[in-house]
């Protein structure tokens, strides 16, 4: 059996399906997962949770209200807190994350920033001294932080928070303050109710100088009562688009003093006597960013994958309509318009996978440099990470919609759970810097990169910038998914020149340096974009050329096939500068027979990422099937089928019916 999702009993339309596949599910789960090792630990980690019924969901999720979101998250904790050891490698991030997801899902929950962002800011800008201290117990979950950086008045422009942390040689001491309103820290994590302590970011000032944002270890919260401690205003900031589990809060400051020791110490000093060490690069204290926006491609992507597991299994069993054979209606994962509805996606969640494991690793290998005194990747690293975690939250935005309405009318159900995945992905167009200020961030590399390639400085391009200097060559579109490569290279090399010289040519004529930005910005913005994209289809072939497995190997050419195909014709008014439209045409019919190609592996690819149903809280996306049976179960689960007549309808509807006919 080469799909390991087919059980007995399943609903016979997703067997059929699965019988279809043509390869090893176990076996692409550990492409997909970077090991079979991992990819095993995965299996047994949901294995054994699902062996303790105190993890699953209480009721279903969506009938609940937040206040019963975030407590049943909590029960689930402290449930968790009993097994933790027995279920996963305590040190192993992936494992951590992995279990998080099985079993609280994606809503959010106490600690969703604690292992994401608290740790490792810990981990990156703590000294020794202070991780021995506050390290440990983090692990240990005695203690739960967040990360306190946003500002009501300002997210984007770190240089403006206006939270201050003023050193007193004196009492040795900083002073934190929130001077107005606007300073109140607004939208961290887990900061309204849950955490304890917070990595706060505040503008660091010593005798009157103002050395910018600095990372202060805070407590927030008494450790036996939980009620805040004298000097501190914090709260919930109340429910939003999704991602509703999560206790986003604000926080203010009044005149709270904090040891000196509590600023984070490893690359910025501030002596006893208020003499201050800058770090060895500039901007060393965004790192838990990176850190963060290095995950975005791979969590995006499951984001991506959960709801297209819904809509293409869902898809397996709708019957909608005929095609030849008038005797039965089809699957709609029949028609061609689903298909390239769902399939480009699928071709993208793998690729910004694969991308994911790239930059996960170029940001632990970030670390031991910095801790090693070298800071020489981290232009390189914030550039990678800022277009990617732009251009991914974006295509996975449109990707879960697209899936939504390929489940019709139930897609529209919270029973197909993908508005909720759509409303927690799409947050991250906006956290971890706003998607256009980051890819105007990734623009002043390719703009630097440029101007190397200009001033003859080329063997200084960093890594993925050569391109950027080589000519435009002829394309030959039957030498295979390079030549692909090509048109996006040149695509995306005639684009950032073309920013570049337009960005060049307004400051010539005048303009300031940032006017002149401003004025050139969409036009960097798509170059940004181009060259992101083309990062991606690279990866993707990449990783792909390097799996030795033919059966896997195949598939996944005929995934890279749809993919390049989609791409170039996704960027066709750029493409057209390099092919012709005889050319585009031919890329349009192959994109068709490659969508025709991968049909009977549909079920096969995305049963290959091994979501449990407890993660998906799908009713359309349920593994065996039965969709209809369980989707009138869920809606007389409703609280509003718990009585036939609604205490609202005695109050008002009835009088006002009853008064009508008199
Ligand atoms: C428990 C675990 C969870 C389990 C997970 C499991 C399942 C998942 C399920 C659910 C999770 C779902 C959702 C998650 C929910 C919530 C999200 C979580 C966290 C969110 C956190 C946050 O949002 S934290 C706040 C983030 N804020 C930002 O990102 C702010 C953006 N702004 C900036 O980064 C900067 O201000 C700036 C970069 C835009 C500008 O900075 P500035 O200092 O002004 O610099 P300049 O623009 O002048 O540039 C100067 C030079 O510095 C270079 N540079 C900038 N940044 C960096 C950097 N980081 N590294 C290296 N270099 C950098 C810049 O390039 C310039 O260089 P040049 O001068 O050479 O051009
Ligand atoms: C779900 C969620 C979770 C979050 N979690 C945390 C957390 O844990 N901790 C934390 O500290 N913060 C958190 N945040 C805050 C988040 O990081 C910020 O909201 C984000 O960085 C954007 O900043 P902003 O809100 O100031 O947007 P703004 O900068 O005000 O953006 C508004 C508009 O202005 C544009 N804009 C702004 N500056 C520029 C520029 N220089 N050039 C061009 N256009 C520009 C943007 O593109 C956007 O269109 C979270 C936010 C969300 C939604």
């Amino acid at each position: 059996m080469l799909n390991k999702s087919i059980m007995d009993g399943d609903n016979p339309d997703l067997t059929e399906e699965r019988m279809k596949g043509a390869f090893d599910t176990d076996k692409m789960a550990a492409v997909i997962y970077g090991s079979e090792k991992f990819a095993i630990r995965r299996r047994e980690i949901t294995e054994s949770i699902s062996r303790i019924p105190q993890l699953a969901d209480s009721k279903p999720f969506s009938f609940m209200t937040r206040e019963e979101k975030i407590s049943e998250s909590c029960r689930k904790l402290s449930v968790l807190s009993e097994h933790w050891n027995q279920l996963i490698d305590t040190n192993n991030e992936e494992e951590a994350l992995h279990l998080y997801r099985e079993v609280l899902g994606l809503e959010g929950h106490a600690f969703s920033l604690h292992e994401t962002m608290f740790i490792p800011s810990l981990v990156a800008q703590a000294n020794d001294e202070q991780q021995e201290k506050w390290l440990g117990r983090a692990k240990r979950r005695e203690i739960i932080g967040c990360y306190a950086q946003t500002e009501m008045g300002h997210g984007t422009n770190l240089r403006a928070l206006e939270t201050t942390a003023t050193y007193y040689p004196s009492t040795q001491e900083f002073i934190l303050h929130t001077p107005t309103e606007t300073a109140l820290k607004w939208w961290p994590g887990a900061l309204g109710k849950s955490s304890n302590y917070a990595v706060v970011v505040a503008d660091l000032v010593i005798r009157d100088t103002h050395y910018g944002a600095h990372p202060f270890m805070v407590q927030l919260r008494d450790e036996k009562t939980h009620n805040p401690l004298p000097g501190i205003t914090v709260g919930d900031i109340g429910p939003k688009m999704a991602f509703n589990g999560a206790d986003n809060g604000f926080l203010g400051f009044n005149q709270y003093k904090l040891p000196r020791d509590h600023m984070l110490m490893r690359h910025s000093r501030v002596e006893e006597n208020g003499t201050y060490t800058k770090p060895p690069h500039a901007k060393i204290g965004y790192s838990s960013m990176v850190k963060v926006r290095s995950r975005m491609a791979m969590d995006q992507g499951l984001f991506m994958v959960s709801a297209l597991v819904i809509a293409v299994r869902y898809s397996a069993v709708r019957r909608q309509g005929f095609l030849d054979d008038k005797s039965r209606e089809v699957k709609v994962l029949d028609y061609q318009t689903q298909q390239h509805r769902l399939f480009p996606s699928i071709a993208r969640a793998y690729a910004f996978i694969f991308c994911g494991f790239e930059t996960i690793q170029l940001y632990d290998q970030l670390l031991i440099d910095v801790k090693n005194g070298d800071t020489s990747g981290m232009s390189d690293l914030h550039a990678l990470t800022s277009g990617l975690k732009s251009v991914v939250t974006h295509q996975t935005g449109e990707g879960i919609e697209q899936a939504r309405m390929a489940c019709g009318g139930h897609g529209y159900s919270m029973a197909s759970y993908i508005s909720e995945i759509y409303g927690v992905a799409i947050g991250g167009c906006t956290y971890e810097g706003e998607n256009m200020v980051m890819l105007l961030q990734l623009a002043r590399y390719l703009v630097k990169s440029v101007e190397l390639v200009k001033t003859g400085k080329s063997k200084e391009l960093g890594p993925m910038m050569n391109y950027l200097a080589e000519p435009d060559t002829q394309i030959d579109l039957t030498s295979g998914p390079e030549a692909y490569v090509k048109v996006f290279q040149h695509a995306a090399r005639r684009q950032v020149w073309k920013a570049t010289d337009k960005f060049h040519q307004l400051m010539e004529s005048g303009q300031s340096r940032d006017i002149a930005w401003n004025n050139s910005a969409v036009e960097l913005t798509r170059a940004s974009r181009l060259h992101t994209r083309l990062y991606i289809m690279e990866t993707f072939i990449r990783r792909v050329s390097s799996i030795s497995d033919v059966s896997i190997k195949k598939v996944l050419i005929d995934l890279v096939n749809v993919h390049v195909n989609y791409e170039v014709l996704d960027i066709g008014t750029y493409a057209l500068e390099h092919v012709s439209s005889t050319q585009l045409d031919s890329i349009r019919s192959q994109l068709y027979s490659s969508l025709d190609t991968l049909r009977p592996n549909a079920v096969s690819l995305i049963d290959s990422f091994q979501i449990s149903d407890m993660q998906l809280r799908s009713v359309l996306g349920r593994r065996d099937g039965h969709v209809y049976t369980n989707l009138f179960e869920w809606a007389k689960a409703s609280p509003l089928n718990q009585t036939h007549v609604l205490p609202s309808v005695n109050q008002y509807l009835k009088p006002m019916m009853d008064k009508a006919k008199l």
